[in-house]
């Protein structure tokens, strides 16, 4: 199974109408592959929250259409990242998962919110539902960005069948030593794989770490990008996770919360 993490840049001198016309035509560069996946809030950009607001879209908006479309003209399942989605008065940080056909699988409202008192921490609303894309050969787990440094979401994943997380980032350079540790760690404690896109460039000040990685069930790094714009492409084998389980059946001892199926 091939799948291909896209580290678009995000910087404030394209506008969010050109970014997603090149994103989309990024996605349909990708049709050898069978998964492909877009970074969080690559429209407007992580820490642009200056703009949330006025860039918010409806699920089914601007975003949804040219992703749905690029899914079904390249005819692999699309991660399309996460948008500013506007429901009434509230804002959430959405990724949309598309099938090969172009139809919208699922959609995962971020759940922890990154900023303390502040930015996306009071601008935006939390999701509050696990999402398991069920993908045939690889159903993942949808987290978001700061997700990554709370474990008990993805063991919540693992236990609703998640056998490898798709994770979506704007995650900046400041704290790219921690992004690459956790990475690994989700992957190894959940005998998972992990693949998590982020994105290149800058925009409010924000220096971006890049830095998609790609770790598989044994914590083995199988691909790691750069700082600027490109495309990552693995190979996974999704025979892998079952046999990490069995052959090191770690997740069977657990003695706290439900004990992983596997
Ligand atoms: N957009 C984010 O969630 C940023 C997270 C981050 O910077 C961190 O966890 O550190």
């Amino acid at each position: 199974m091939r799948a291909s993490l896209i580290q678009i840049a995000v910087n404030p001198d394209e506008s969010v109408d050109a970014r997603r016309r090149r994103a989309a035509a990024l996605v349909r560069d990708e049709s050898a592959s069978d998964l492909v996946v877009l970074p969080e809030l690559w429209p407007v950009g992580a820490f642009a929250y200056e703009a949330f607001a006025t860039d918010a879209e409806p699920l089914r908006g601007p975003t949804y259409e040219a992703m749905a479309a690029a899914a079904a003209d390249a005819g692999v399942w699309l991660h399309a990242g996460s948008f500013v989605e506007r429901d009434g008065e509230a804002l959430y940080n959405t990724s949309l998962v598309f099938s090969p056909g172009g139809e919208l699988v699922c959609s995962y409202r971020k759940i922890h919110r990154f900023g303390f008192d502040q930015g996306e921490a009071v601008l935006m609303s939390a999701g509050s539902e696990l999402v398991v894309a069920p993908h045939p050969e690889l159903p993942f787990g949808l987290a978001t960005c700061y997700d990554l440094r709370f474990p008990e979401l993805f063991r919540g994943l693992v236990d609703a069948g998640a056998a490898a997380f798709v994770i979506p980032a704007g995650w900046p350079e400041r704290r790219r030593e921690h992004w690459s540790l956790l990475a690994r760690a989700r992957a190894v404690e959940n005998q998972a794989y992990v693949l998590a896109c982020g994105t290149a460039g800058a925009h409010a000040g924000v220096e971006q770490a890049g830095h998609s990685v790609v770790v598989d069930p044994w914590g083995e790094v199988l691909a790691e990008a750069g700082r600027t714009e490109e495309v990552l492409t693995v190979t996974l084998d999704p025979e892998r996770v079952p046999e990490t389980r069995a052959s090191f059946p770690a997740l069977k001892d657990r003695v706290l919360g439900p004990r992983a199926p596997h």
